[in-house]
């Protein structure tokens, strides 16, 4: 069996990996999972609203909640499905943890670029994230990153996802992911 291909949209909150998350998984060649902590927040998984009101403490549930993430990600492409992933690596730790867990697998890094002021923009439109985090990602996302592929988020959803299948398809290894520690 091949190993498994994972696809690892990076990119600061708002920048639109969700949206391009999707456009890709409808066009791809292969079943791919479309895996965010998005859907396990969204699906009640954890007790958000006792979360919220500061009778669990969220600092203490942290990091064994993204710990879990990651190692379940590693878990999938283990069993043999291939992911488009998205998540922004902005906890010391995690780009190590998941260089180890991903070691096995066919990575590709897609970095997408979005002007702070359209982070602002779309962040304040959707209205369902902490103003603040998307301006705050701007700053740090990228930092120190080597990418497979890089976007703008501002480009058209439909080229970027023609640019993105027509880079991953001629890909070669070994990816930038695993070679960024
Ligand atoms: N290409 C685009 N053009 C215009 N608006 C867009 C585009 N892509 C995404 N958006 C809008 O920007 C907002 C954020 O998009 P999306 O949820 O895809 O971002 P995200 O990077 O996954 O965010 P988060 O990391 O916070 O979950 C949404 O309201 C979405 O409709």
């Amino acid at each position: 069996m091949s190993p498994a291909r994972i696809i690892f949209l990076h990119g600061a909150s708002s920048s639109g990996k969700s949206t391009l998350a999707r456009a890709l998984q409808a066009r791809i060649e292969a079943p791919f999972w479309h895996i965010s902590i998005d859907h396990l927040r969204d699906s009640g998984v954890l007790p958000t609203d006792r979360f919220r009101s500061g009778e669990f403490d969220w600092r203490a549930a942290r990091a064994p909640f993204f710990d879990g993430f990651h190692r379940s990600l590693a878990a999938y492409a283990g069993a043999g499905n291939d992911l488009i992933l998205e998540h922004i690596l902005d906890t010391d730790g995690w780009l190590e943890q998941l260089s180890r867990l991903f070691a096995p697998f066919d990575v590709f890094f897609v970095g997408l670029h979005c002007p702070r002021e359209e982070l602002i923009r779309r962040e304040a439109a959707r209205g369902d994230r902490p103003a603040g985090s998307a301006a705050r990602d701007f700053e740090t996302v990228h930092e120190g990153k080597r990418y497979d592929l890089e976007l703008q988020a501002i480009d058209p959803l439909a080229d970027n996802v023609e640019a993105l299948l027509a880079a991953w398809r001629c890909r070669s290894a070994p990816s930038a992911f695993d070679q960024l520690l």
